[in-house]
């Protein structure tokens, strides 16, 4: 099972133009500020936020409650110009997760609906297999001298944009799982359970598509955030061992047996 949050600004095109177009700069700060508020809200309670296309964001939010939720509503409706909706979503993979809450959403009302604000959803789904969150956490083997140290600044974010664009296109269609580029030349996927043999090919196929060697460290947990804090041990295994897929065993083999 695995719990997603998206989140919506409310009604957040118009308010950018009323009365007059706001200052594009001013509207970078506060998305931001905004995701780095949200980051560590959520974070603090174990969850994870990706800034999505920042008037979107999703969240990984297994084990946080809807009244927890509620708070963090409450709390950026006190700190903000702009308030948020929150749609929460449970399914046996993370697209099926995010499928859910985003239709939930949906059902509320348009994004620009300015009779819309601060909607709080929470999907009442109870059966659904209770198998262990995968998180991937794919790394560029060497960015620094390769691409770093040897592009220009812009190239460099071209040549990042295809590793990470080629990888989420492919994860999302053949294993359900949802990819955010993380900055640097990190990307964290959120997964259902993922052999080594899929992990491979996803390592292989990205270097044929864009001739860029990825290595990944890979955790499972009850939550995503465990699952992320085993998948970065495991990448730091990677780069200690020289190999370009790292996992717990231990965990792997827990969740087998359940
Ligand atoms: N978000 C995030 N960024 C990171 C993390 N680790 C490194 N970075 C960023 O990624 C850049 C590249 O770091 P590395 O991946 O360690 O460099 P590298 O040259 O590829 O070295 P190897 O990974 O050991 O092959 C750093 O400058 C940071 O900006 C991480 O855990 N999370």
């Amino acid at each position: 099972m695995v719990q997603v949050t998206v989140l919506q600004l409310d009604n957040y095109g118009p308010w950018t133009v009323t009365p007059n177009p706001r200052r594009e700069t001013d509207l970078q700060a506060l998305q931001a500020r905004l995701y780095a508020d949200l980051c560590q809200q959520f974070g603090l309670l174990g969850g994870y936020v990706f800034y999505g296309r920042f008037d979107n964001l999703i969240a990984f939010t297994d084990g946080i409650s809807k009244r927890e939720h509620g708070r963090i509503q409450q709390s950026i409706d006190n700190l903000y110009p702009v308030s948020v909706s929150m749609s929460i979503g449970r399914g046996n993979t993370p697209k099926q997760a995010v499928e859910i809450a985003s239709a939930n959403l949906q059902e509320q009302g348009s994004s620009q609906d300015a009779d819309r604000s601060e909607v709080l959803v929470e999907d009442e789904i109870d059966e659904l297999h209770t198998t262990a969150v995968g998180v991937a956490h794919f790394d560029v083997v060497d960015v620094t001298d390769k691409i770093t140290d040897e592009e220009n600044a812009y190239e460099a974010c071209l040549s990042m944009e295809s590793v990470y664009s080629d990888l989420m296109r492919r994860m999302y269609a053949d294993y359900d799982a949802l990819s955010f580029f993380v900055g640097g030349d990190n990307i964290i996927s959120v997964t259902p359970k993922l052999s080594d043999s899929a992990l491979d090919e996803v390592i292989v196929k990205t270097k044929q598509n864009t001739n860029v060697q990825l290595q990944v460290g890979y955790g499972l947990g009850d939550t995503p955030s465990e699952a992320g804090m085993q998948a970065k041990h495991n990448l730091e295994l990677c780069r200690e061992k020289g190999t370009v897929i790292e996992r717990d065993r231990a965990v792997v083999e827990r969740s087998s047996a359940d």
